[in-house]
């Protein structure tokens, strides 16, 4: 059996005209997939490689079969010039060529006066989407205007999370964002059903920002919180690429072997020049009825990865016990008011907005 990696080593010589790189590395294969002798992928065509699609076919087929895979399942999306170039651009790292209608998003502009906040994590699970809503949540309760974009494709979660069941509706043509809470939200998760999408044709991954942006009628906003997918994927580039002022909040465990890719994730902004805002670490500990804390998931993690960042810790979630009465009948999503969480992130909206505002 082909793992994934052996498996885009078996086509690195299927190579673009323009660049002479593997198509897998440029972002042009995609979606790959392996299950025993079996193996699936996506071709992104552009016009320039439209016409070689019966050769790529034919030329991945063969590479594959040589290495022992007998069903090979290709799909081809065909998709424009810019769509290629801005995939490519987020690939090889490099800033993508804003298009005119971002450029003249009022939400976007420097001076809109809306803070954007991305949510970043090295690994999935980690607690990106409880921190999302309840930030969101306490910023709207001090009285802020805020929008989410849950744009992690892979986990979103951000609607059941908030108790969402309705789609976003249509709007003179644009797009109006479902409420809840007090919170204007969008997510990916809004768009696909089963793998169909169902309000548009689905968007891009290199556009999906860029659509979330522009197409959806926010109206005025004080904050824009970002879920972003984990890791350092297309999804966090773009946002980097196309939202240059967006400050980023870390997500981490307390475990200090948990952060390498939480430290890649944030090196990124570095690198692209984003704001760290600080680390949060979630699951910190529990505090038992007596009050007593328990470190059951280690210490330190979130420090250690605010002093690689050269940054902050600027919370320590505790984990909620599913036995108190706001964890009774479901995992927590939003923390009840009363609870020791609930103060941690109205303090953390509350100096947020100090350190934003003035
Ligand atoms: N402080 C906490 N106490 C107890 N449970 C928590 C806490 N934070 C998060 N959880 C639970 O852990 C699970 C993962 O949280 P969440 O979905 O927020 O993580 P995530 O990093 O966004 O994951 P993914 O990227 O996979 O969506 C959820 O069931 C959530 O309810």
């Amino acid at each position: 059996m082909l793992t994934k990696d052996e498996l885009v080593a078996a086509i690195a010589h299927i190579r673009d005209d323009e660049h002479q790189l593997p198509l897998t590395e440029i972002g042009l294969i995609r979606d790959i997939t392996t299950n025993n002798d079996r193996a699936a992928l996506s071709i992104l065509l552009a016009p320039d490689l439209a016409p070689r699609e019966e050769e790529l076919k034919e030329q991945i087929t063969s590479a594959l079969q040589k290495s022992g895979i007998t069903d090979v399942h290709i799909r081809f999306k065909h998709i424009s010039n810019e769509e290629k170039n801005d995939i490519i651009a987020i690939k090889l790292n490099k800033s993508v060529r804003r298009a005119p209608t971002l450029m003249n998003s009022p939400l976007v502009a420097g001076d809109s006066g809306v803070t954007f906040i991305a949510i970043a994590s090295g690994k999935g699970g980690v607690g990106k989407s409880t921190v999302t809503v309840n930030l969101a949540a306490a910023l709207a309760k001090q009285g802020k205007r805020v929008g989410i974009i849950d744009a992690d494709i892979y986990g979103y979660s951000v609607p059941e999370m908030l108790g969402i069941k309705e789609l976003p509706k249509k709007q003179d043509n644009r797009i109006a964002p479902v409420e809840s809470h007090g919170i204007k939200v969008i997510s990916t998760g809004f768009f696909v059903q089963g793998n169909k999408p169902v309000v548009w044709r689905g968007p891009m991954l290199g556009k999906m920002i860029g659509t979330f942006l522009n197409e959806v009628e926010w109206g005025p906003l004080d904050y824009m919180i970002l879920d972003l997918p984990p890791g350092t994927g297309d999804v966090a580039l773009d946002v980097h690429n196309r939202i240059p002022h967006c400050a980023e909040i870390l997500v981490t465990t307390p475990h200090p072997t948990a952060n390498h890719v939480a430290a890649r994730a944030g090196e990124m902004a570095v690198q692209t020049n984003h704001p760290i805002l600080g680390v949060i670490e979630n699951m910190s500990y529990f505090t038992d009825p007596a009050g007593e804390r328990h470190y059951l998931f280690g210490r330190g993690g979130g420090q250690k990865l605010a002093d690689e960042l050269n940054t902050k810790l600027l919370a320590e979630v505790p984990i909620q016990s599913s036995d108190t009465p706001e964890g009774a009948d479901s995992a927590p999503t939003l923390f009840a008011d009363s609870s020791e969480q609930w103060k941690i992130f109205m303090e953390l909206a509350s100096n947020i907005i100090t350190s934003q505002e003035g």
